[in-house]
Formats: structure tokens, sequence, C-alpha cells
């Protein structure tokens, strides 16, 4: 995703990207044209707007904490968060303003509305919540299929069950099925390319970069028609 977050960047003039940050070691000066920083060096980044992470869980501390300390906004699609982490998101969403999404798609944003509607029309019927993505994704369930299990929760009273596949390079597929006697209702949402994910993130940032403190939706800021 950070490579993707750098090309797509690069193409637009309406902003620029002041620094990159990973965990490699030994620490790459220079990641496409832009600075990049490794563990430790983060607090040496040089003024910035607002920071969007596609990390790991264990790359997000210090990413919330460098733009808390500075009071700039944070995008962020982290996934596999711990409820801690979420909870330091809360807390740092009193100073900063800050978006968290599991999955940033316009597809997905619609597909979650449609899941809420359809949970609540259809109490009773099972629910399950299947999720596939690449052979390198670390967490499961997806962080999608938990925001969309989340959704099916507030119509049907409980969550469903979840179920994970890992295959080849699958880019992220999540299928919601309600089923009752006699009859079955899936809704479907396959993403083919990654770009997708990172178009949204980079347009939460330009929404979100001076924004008064506190936790944005990526509804709310971005799909207000839903
Ligand atoms: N919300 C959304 O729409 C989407 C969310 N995601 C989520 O984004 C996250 C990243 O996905 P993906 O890009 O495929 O994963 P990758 O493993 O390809 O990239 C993870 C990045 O985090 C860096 N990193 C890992 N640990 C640390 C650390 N301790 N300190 C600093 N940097 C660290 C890695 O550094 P290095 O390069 O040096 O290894 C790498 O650049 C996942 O949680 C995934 O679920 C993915 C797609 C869409
Ligand atoms: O790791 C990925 O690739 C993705 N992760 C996110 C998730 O956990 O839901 C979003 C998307 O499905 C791709």
């Amino acid at each position: 995703m950070g490579q993707a977050l750098l090309r797509l960047a690069a193409e637009r003039g309406d902003l620029s990207v002041v620094a990159a940050y990973s965990r490699s070691q030994p620490p790459q000066r220079v990641i496409d044209g832009v600075p990049h920083f490794a563990v430790g060096e983060l607090s040496g980044a040089p003024e910035f707007d607002v920071a969007i992470d596609f990390s790991l869980p264990q790359g997000f501390d210090p990413v919330l904490a460098l733009c808390a300390a500075r009071g700039k906004a944070l995008v962020s699609g982290t996934t596999g968060l711990s409820s801690a982490q979420n909870a330091a998101i809360n807390d740092a969403a009193n100073g900063i303003a800050v978006v968290w999404a599991a999955n940033y798609s316009l597809g997905v944003a619609v597909l979650t509305e449609l899941v809420r509607r359809a949970a609540a029309a259809l109490p009773g019927w099972d629910c399950d919540v299947v999720e596939a993505h690449h052979t390198r994704k670390l967490d499961a369930p997806s962080g999608t299929a938990l925001h969309l299990g989340a959704a099916a929760a507030i119509g049907r009273g409980e969550e469903p069950h979840y179920a994970s596949l890992r295959a080849g390079d699958i880019v992220g597929e999540h299928t919601v099925q309600f089923a009752a006697a006699g009859e079955r209702l899936e809704l479907i949402h396959r993403a083919t390319n990654r770009d997708i994910f990172a178009r949204g993130a980079l347009e939460a940032a330009l929404r979100v970069a001076h924004q008064a403190p506190g936790r944005y939706g990526l509804a709310e800021l971005m799909f207000p028609n839903l």
C-alpha cells in the first residue's frame, strides 16, 4: 500500500509527499524521490499536514504518537489493531483529526450500508461473512470482514460467523451471506486492484488535513450521499 500511495500521489498536483516511513533496515535514504525514515528516526521527519498510515499493528503506535505530538491529522488503514490501539485513536482524536477505515473503497462503503439494511430486514436469518485475500495477509478475519460483521450486528443483534481464505494474489473479496429455509441472499464486493484503497486514502487525507480535532468516519467524510 505504501508503494501504491507514493505512485498515485506522484500523479497528482494537489498534494506532495514529504517523507516515507517503514522498518526497512538499513534505512533507505530515499524511496521514489521521497526522504525515507526508518524505525527510530520518525521524530526527525519534516513538517507535514497529514500522515497516511498503512503499516502493521506493530508499526502503528509511533505514527499516531507523532501526529498527536505535532497536532497533525492522521489517515490510517492499518487493520488488526488491538482494542488498546483503537482506544488510543479515540484519545488522540481529542486533539487531532483522525480517520481510520478498514476499507477505503467506495464499493465497500455502499456494501456496508446494504448489509446493515439487509440484516435489519432479515431478523432470524443466518449470517456469514466470508473473506478471501492474498497469502501475505497476516490478520484474519480481515478488517473489512469485521467491519461488515459489525454492520450486520446492528440489524440482527449479534455478530455473524466469519470464514477466511488465503490464496494466491487475491486483492480482497468479501461476501456477506444471509440464509433462511429455502432462500439465500449474497452481497459481494470484489477488489481487483489495490489502487482503489490508495485513491480513497489520498482523498480522505485531502479532506481531513485541516479539519478540527475528532474521529471522522469514512462515509461521512467521503460519501455523504450514502
Ligand atoms: N483500509 C484499507 O483500505 C486497506 C488496508 N490494508 C491494510 O494495510 C496494512 C498494510 O498492508 P500492506 O501494504 O499489504 O502490507 P505490507 O506488509 O506490504 O506493508 C506494511 C508496511 O508497514 C511497514 N512496517 C511494518 N512493521 C513496521 C514497524 N514496526 N515500524 C515501521 N514500519 C513498519 C513495512 O515496512 P517495510 O516496507 O520496511 O517492511 C511496510 O512498509 C495491513 O494492515 C492491511 O490490512 C491494506 C489494503 C487496504
Ligand atoms: O491486507 C489487505 O490486502 C487488505 N486489508 C484490508 C482488510 O483487512 O480488510 C482491506 C482490503 O480487504 C485489503
